[in-house]
């Protein structure tokens, strides 16, 4: 059980603190060298916040006293220059402490904001297939949750060395000197400690609720304009302009509702918090002013409580800011631990190291069902021969993709055994199993920068020259050449089937034993298609090949072809034998080659 599940069952403030604590711990100890120097100058900022009540006190008491001598100007100057001077040292001393304070806390803030940035990023590259594709994980909501968690992390950190401890171990000295001046009036600033606390803390249970529904729709609304930009065409093409704004106009109306709740809520707390700091006030002033007339202190104590009272209540004023600080971080820091801490999410790997690879798949009883419940495949048993080319058939959602994702490792088969050189795939270290693997997809993804950078993704370390022959053999270099800033250009600006080709030039440079293909050449035109066949027909030689295809002319060609059918494998075999069969196979042949209206074809080409 992970520290946040823990919390979900326990959603008790302290215990959410604490587990808060117990995660952001290994983030800050790095820096302890830094932080035990933060806390040092704390402790001394805090003794340098008295000295003035103490030399206020002092004054008043003295002047007092000088009154009643002969020649009070006279006595009095040499007072007056020692108090001037020690207050002004004080204040220098202020400064400097300040200063350094300042300096470290920012400085733990920006180290540890970008260590939780830095883990976060390297955590979810760690992370299964299948953790992405959770519906909460996706683009959007997972961004939100990783920012929002750390900017209120660092915004905690950054508080509790700038604010949240200065302003304590002030209130602490206070009280202690309080206590130390006179016992009744520590205990009055005493009492007025725990109410303050205890309101403050009923408001941040109350407005933990409203922060959470925030934390959602914040993750929602970012997931919504993500997803505008993303099908901006459909939108404009379907003219759903106002659908998509009224969407997006709904969710901001229930944020404003649910931030106009926690300002409400905020301002009667605010309130009445500040009514009972001015009810401590007025009592502190009473007891003193009662304790001088008594002649049990001398009457600079009033103006010397009244300051002190205010280092004590400083805090105490800043506890809702604090509160929410904490509950923010609660709140954000329990999504961004969850993403964290997924140990259940990381991608483990076998010891074998993935060498000479021939290339021989054993698929053997294979289930395999998507985090939603989806049932991809079942019961599926098929080999797929060294050096050869198999062709996946099926019509759309018949497991086609899944199947690759599998032989990928990309996701684990739910049961059943699939098999590589003999060795299970589970026994793999993942990254030396895919090195030896090139997978082209219907669409590749481009990496936002240039074209050269794109290609040069399926080998870190090619020569230049290697990149252009990858280039040239996937048919891209002449049109590369045609880009006003050729190889310099943005890929992103490439047409769909230009990417198409990057994807296919990486998997030259790769040059990996297997291959996957997944409808490489849906996005090309004719001529390309011809062009990237003729190309993959010279690097299938000697490898094993696996194409999904609706493309007749590469599933015929194929040495051996698996038909799926739901999720089940229904038929395998040579095209020859398939088609005699006259089966699932027959009828998706047919069809495509009604589609392709080759009567018409043929009658065209014999003329
Ligand atoms: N990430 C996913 N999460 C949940 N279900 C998925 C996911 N990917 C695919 N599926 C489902 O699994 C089934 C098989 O999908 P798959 O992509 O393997 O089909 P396919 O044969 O490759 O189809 P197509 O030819 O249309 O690409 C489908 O019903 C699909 O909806």
């Amino acid at each position: 059980m992970t520290v946040q599940q823990g919390m979900k069952k326990n959603d008790t403030y302290s215990q959410s603190f604490k587990a808060l604590f117990r995660n952001l711990l290994p983030f800050v100890k790095p820096y302890k060298g830094m932080i035990a120097g933060t806390l040092l100058l704390t402790l001394i900022g805090s003794f340098a916040a008295q000295v003035n009540p103490l030399l206020v006190n002092e004054t008043i008491n003295r002047v007092e006293e000088l009154l009643r001598q002969p020649d009070p100007i006279v006595n009095g100057m040499r007072l007056l220059l020692i108090i001037s001077a020690i207050m002004l040292a004080n204040e220098l001393l202020n400064i400097g402490i300040q200063f350094g304070q300042k300096y470290f806390g920012e400085k733990i803030r920006i180290q540890v904001g970008s260590d939780l940035s830095q883990k976060a990023v390297d955590r979810l590259l760690t992370y299964k297939m299948s953790f992405f594709a959770e519906s909460d994980n996706q683009t959007g909501y997972l961004e939100t949750r990783i920012n929002r968690g750390v900017e209120s992390l660092i915004r905690l950190v950054q508080n509790f060395f700038l604010d949240i401890l200065p302003l304590f171990s002030t209130a602490v000295i206070a009280l202690v000197v309080m206590f130390n001046a006179n016992m009744y009036v520590g205990l009055m600033a005493l009492v007025i400690i725990p109410v303050y606390f205890f309101v403050s803390q009923r408001q941040a249970y109350r407005l933990k609720g409203w922060r959470m529904q925030l934390r959602g729709q914040r993750e929602r609304k970012n997931h919504g304009l993500i997803n505008i930009i993303d099908s901006i065409t459909v939108i404009k093409s379907f003219v759903r302009e106002k659908t998509e704004g009224e969407k997006q106009y709904e969710l901001q109306m229930e944020m404003l509702d649910n931030q106009l709740q926690t300002r409400r809520t905020s301002y009667v707390f605010e309130s009445l918090k500040s009514f009972i700091q001015q009810i401590g006030v007025v009592l502190i002033i009473i007891l003193t002013v009662y304790l001088v007339l008594n002649g049990q202190m001398g009457i600079g104590a009033i103006m010397m409580h009244i300051m002190l009272f205010r280092n004590v209540s400083a805090p105490i004023s800043q506890l809702h800011r604090i509160y929410d600080q904490v509950n923010d971080a609660l709140i954000y820091a329990d999504g961004f631990f969850d993403v964290l801490d997924n140990d259940d999410a990381v991608e483990v790997g076998g010891d074998i190291k993935a060498k000479d690879v021939e290339g021989q798949f054993e698929v053997n009883n294979v289930n395999f069902t998507y985090p939603n419940g989806k049932k991809a495949l079942t019961d599926v048993s098929l080999t797929l021969e060294k050096e050869k080319t198999t062709a996946i058939v099926g019509l759309s959602g018949a497991g086609k993709s899944t199947l690759i994702n599998l032989l990928c490792k990309f996701y684990k088969p739910d049961n059943g055994v699939i098999k590589l050189d003999g060795i299970e795939l589970e026994d793999y270290e993942n990254g030396s199993l895919r090195d030896n693997i090139g997978l082209v997809l219907q669409k590749n993804h481009i990496f936002k920068g240039t074209v050269y950078d794109n290609i040069l993704y399926g080998k870190l370390d090619a020569t230049h020259d290697e990149v252009i022959e990858a280039s040239e053999k996937a048919f891209l270099h002449e049109q590369v050449l045609l880009l006003p800033e050729g190889y310099n250009t943005d890929a992103s600006n490439l047409s769909g089937g230009q990417q198409q080709r990057i994807a296919i030039a990486r998997l030259f440079l790769k040059n990996p034993p297997i291959i996957f293909l997944d409808e490489p050449t849906a996005s090309l035109d004719a001529i390309a298609t011809e062009h990237i066949k003729m190309s993959l027909d010279a690097i299938k030689e000697g490898r094993t090949v696996v194409i999904i295809s609706h493309s007749l002319s590469q599933i015929v060609e194929a040495d051996v072809i698996h038909v799926l059918k739901d999720g089940y494998l229904v038929e395998s075999g040579s095209h020859e034998n398939l088609y005699k069969i006259n089966g699932e196979y027959r009828k998706i042949f047919d069809a495509s080659a009604r589609s392709l209206n080759l009567d018409k074809m043929i009658d065209t080409i014999a003329v």
